[in-house]
């Protein structure tokens, strides 16, 4: 649980009940959504769009992958994709453990996953993934509705939005096993479009404020995600949203899992919307590919070594 005192992630309510499009009170809420990301590049939002039913479901079929034996896990390396494919424990993060999926809200993408985990076959895992992924996708849709029309660029997303791809990542945290607190994520920044992240019981997630500060994010319920920009959403916005630095804490002797779901935009060149350059906001990146961004970023010295690759990357 986060501390009284801590300063607190904004929560805001996205149930479908009180997204009106025709209402007076929408261009509030997308306002309300747009200065949050401002703040603090993320936010907790309340969505009722995946049944408690596909939440359980995933969430029982994904930690089941993580009993599997190594070497079957490690099958899961799927070239040219960044970021898709097993990670298991490192030295550096030693309680870690991930699964990278691509192209989760396509039936294909699911299930040849799938065929590589179980070839036997798993319905559960299938159905439960593709179903979570797709309304967290629209989970997506909204609030990059909601960001566009308080800024003024509908008509600059929605070529982006045919171009979006989403990649899946169920992760698993070991117990900190009497330490006090351990690290199980280092910090870092997301080089995705937008992360949507959840959680299983344990909490542990903790985001980097502007003033150096961490805050622990209590989740209110499981209809709660944290909707984060990554660095290519950075970009695209010309700075004005930050990606915000963010680890995992484990403290105690529970184990943790969490899902993220990555929207990423593939085959499109990301370009800032001259609506947000102006005599105060002067244009900060240039035109870039977003896939190709993420490559630099993870695979190469230069950009595994910069403090704000996406500036090293395509800053003006
Ligand atoms: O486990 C979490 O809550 C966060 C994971 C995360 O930051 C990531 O996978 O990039
Ligand atoms: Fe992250």
């Amino acid at each position: 649980m986060g501390s009284s005192t801590q300063p607190k992630l904004p929560v805001i309510d996205l149930f479908s009940e009180n997204l009106n499009l025709n209402s007076n009170s929408w261009g509030t809420k997308c306002d309300e959504v747009r200065h949050a990301l401002e703040e603090y590049g993320c936010f907790i939002a309340m969505y009722d769009g995946v049944p408690c039913e596909v939440r359980d479901a995933m969430f029982l079929a994904t930690q089941e992958l993580f009993n599997l034996p190594t070497e079957v896990k490690v099958l899961n390396i799927i070239a040219d994709a960044p970021y898709s494919g097993y990670v298991g424990q490192q030295p550096m993060a030693p309680l870690y453990e991930s699964f990278g999926i691509e192209d989760v809200t396509t039936k294909e993408g699911v299930e040849s996953f799938t065929k590589l985990m179980c070839p036997s076959g798993n319905q559960s895992l299938s159905e439960s993934v593709l179903m979570y992924s797709t309304a967290v996708a629209k989970l997506h849709y909204i609030v990059m509705k909601m960001i566009t029309k308080s800024y003024g660029i509908e008509e600059h997303y929605e070529a982006m939005h045919g171009s979006t791809t989403y990649l899946f990542k169920p992760t698993k945290y070991l117990p900190a096993q009497g330490a006090e607190k351990m690290l199980g994520i280092t910090p870092h920044t997301d080089k995705s479009f937008m992360t949507y992240l959840t959680q299983d019981e344990t909490n542990g997630l903790e985001i980097c404020t502007k003033d150096g500060e961490w805050v622990e994010v209590d989740y209110p319920s499981s209809s709660s995600f944290v909707v984060m920009a990554g660095d290519a959403f950075m970009a695209w916005t010309n700075g004005r949203i930050e990606s915000p630095n963010h680890r995992v804490m484990m403290a105690g002797d529970k184990e943790r899992y969490s899902t993220g779901l990555f929207a990423t935009i593939k085959d499109h060149i990301i370009q800032v919307p001259q609506q947000l350059v102006d005599e105060n906001h002067p244009l900060q990146f240039q035109a870039f590919d977003h896939y190709k961004y993420m490559n630099f970023s993870i695979y190469t010295p230069e950009g595994m070594s910069s403090k704000c690759p996406i500036k090293t990357y395509c800053g003006t």
